[in-house]
């Protein structure tokens, strides 16, 4: 049983759209994310860097900011679905197809793809999923939850991850109870 809970915020901004909404998410549009992971320990370290820490508060900051911050910060966060939108960006001397063909065996390997070779030399960040808030949350829950183990020895683990999209609009992904 978790009694200690801690939680750090990361600040993002980036632009996405949801290609199947209905109404103006369609549109291309951009948020200040934030995006806050909150972790559970039963007991705290006992000795060591981060004693009577559950995990350290700069560890957990420095895994968010390689996971989230560096391949998303200023970046358009698009689904590798959206052909409509990825073509915009194929270089002018690819085909598009085939540029996206590249792009999906990299998001089938690695869960994501990041890249800046793209038409206007702008950055994207291709997911496997509509870019709403609540799979945003999910995926980001997915790439912190060994590194949080890891860094914290085994004492902590990460049981929830929250997106706010606007300061009214939050999502949660949290596998169990937190
Ligand atoms: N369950 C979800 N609903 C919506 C999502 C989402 O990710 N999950 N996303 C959107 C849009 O992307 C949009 O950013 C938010 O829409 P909305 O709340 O209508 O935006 P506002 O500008 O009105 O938000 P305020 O907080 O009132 O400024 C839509 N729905």
């Amino acid at each position: 049983m978790a009694q200690f809970h801690i939680r750090r915020r990361l600040e993002i901004d980036a632009g996405h759209r949801i290609a199947t909404h209905a109404s103006k998410c369609r549109n291309l549009h951009g948020h200040r994310y934030a995006i806050e992971a909150v972790c559970a320990a039963a007991a705290l370290h006992p000795d060591g860097e981060q004693t009577d820490m559950a995990l350290d508060f700069a560890f957990l900051k420095e895994e968010m900011v390689a996971r989230i911050d560096v391949p998303c910060d200023h970046g358009l966060i698009v689904a590798l679905s959206d052909a409509a939108l990825l073509d915009l960006f194929a270089p002018a001397d690819r085909d598009p197809a085939a540029w996206r063909a590249g792009l999906a065996e990299r998001v089938a390997r690695d869960g994501a793809a990041l890249t800046s070779e793209t038409r206007l030399a702008t950055k994207l960040y291709v997911v496997p999923f509509h870019p709403t808030a609540e799979a945003l949350a999910r995926h980001w829950f997915e790439l912190l939850a060994v590194p949080v183990r890891v860094r914290s020895g085994g004492a902590a683990r990460l049981v929830a991850l929250r997106v706010w999209e606007t300061p009214n609009c939050m999502a949660e992904y949290a596998p169990e109870p937190v």
